[in-house]
């Protein structure tokens, strides 16, 4: 549905974007993960028309957008920081926003309004980032955009308007909407997305399925034993070793496990268990790589 080819952005001699190259597929959600300043929003603004790249292509259904820029009317987009128009109250902008659409299902919007616990009586200049941002979601989950952009959708909210959110995504997503979905929130990524993109000073470090990108991380072992097993700490391929109620946690290289085993038919085991790693994981590696 989307696509990006080595889309490179300079803001003068600041690098902002430099070959980004991914694509949507259509019902899916894309998380598009990375620190502040990595270059998210950039490319987000780049997809919706509001910055020209530099150098790359952009298309949209096969379309190049420079060329035809209807696209964007399927595309509805949150930003990170949301601006509204002070003196209308918060359904006033949500029905501007229906009308220009041409959207009428207003049990919809009620249901929305209930849902995000919107006071939509009040004026935008009172509300606060939260309730500008419940604003923004409400009118793009009710428009009939095929695209739905959320850049740090979740940044004003609390745990349980985050829930509503999340639930909101996956009904849009079940409805056949594509979703893109910027975040440094990792958990919030790892439940929603099918495929996510790992971004960094730029550019692409790593893209794919969650499932496509655990064989680049450690994998945690938690080992039930009555033996003494702190020898393992000073292997090298053994990491973040501790000693708790449950047994001892330890992380392994994924391409050192067969030494590990060997270590372990040492010991008598009662139990030995593992947990995937969280999307977090693989981030903070990224992180520490750097440094
Ligand atoms: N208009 C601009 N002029 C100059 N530099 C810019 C401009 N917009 C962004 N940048 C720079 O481009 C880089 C990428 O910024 P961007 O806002 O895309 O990152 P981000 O991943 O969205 O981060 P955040 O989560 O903090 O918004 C940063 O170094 C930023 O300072």
């Amino acid at each position: 549905m989307l696509e990006l080819k080595n889309v490179t952005k300079y803001f003068g001699k600041v690098r902002a974007a430099e070959n980004i190259s991914f694509a949507l597929n259509k019902g899916e959600v894309f998380g598009f993960i990375g620190p502040n300043g990595a270059g998210k929003s950039t490319t987000i603004r780049m997809i919706i028309g509001a910055l020209k790249p530099t150098h790359g292509e952009i298309e949209y259904a096969g379309g190049n957008i420079k060329k035809d820029k209807k696209y964007i009317e399927n595309i509805a987009y949150v930003p990170g920081d949301v601006n509204l128009w002070g003196n209308l109250t918060g359904e006033e902008v949500i029905n501007f926003m229906m009308k220009t659409r041409k959207f009428k299902n207003t049990d919809e919007k009620l249901r929305l309004i209930e849902k995000f616990k919107l006071d939509g009586r009040k004026k935008c200049k009172t509300y606060s980032k939260g309730n500008r941002q419940k604003v923004a979601l409400i009118s793009a989950f009710l428009s009939d955009a095929e695209l739905l952009i959320f850049d740090e959708p979740t940044t004003g909210l609390d745990p349980l308007m985050e829930r509503v959110f999340h639930e909101e995504v996956i009904k849009a997503k079940e409805a056949g909407k594509t979703i893109l979905l910027s975040s440094h929130i990792l958990s919030e990524v790892e439940k929603l997305a099918d495929r996510i993109a790992i971004i960094r000073d730029g550019k692409i470090i790593e893209s794919g399925s969650l499932k496509e990108l655990r064989h680049i991380t450690r994998m945690e072992y938690i080992i039930e034993t009555a033996d003494d097993i702190t020898a393992l700490k000073h292997r090298d391929f053994v990491h973040e070793f501790t000693e708790s109620d449950d047994g001892y946690h330890l992380f392994i290289d994924n391409d050192r496990v067969p030494e590990f085993l060997k270590y372990l038919k040492l010991y008598n085991l009662k139990n030995l268990t593992t947990a995937p790693p969280r999307l977090e994981d693989i981030f903070m590696r990224y992180y520490e790589g750097a440094e």
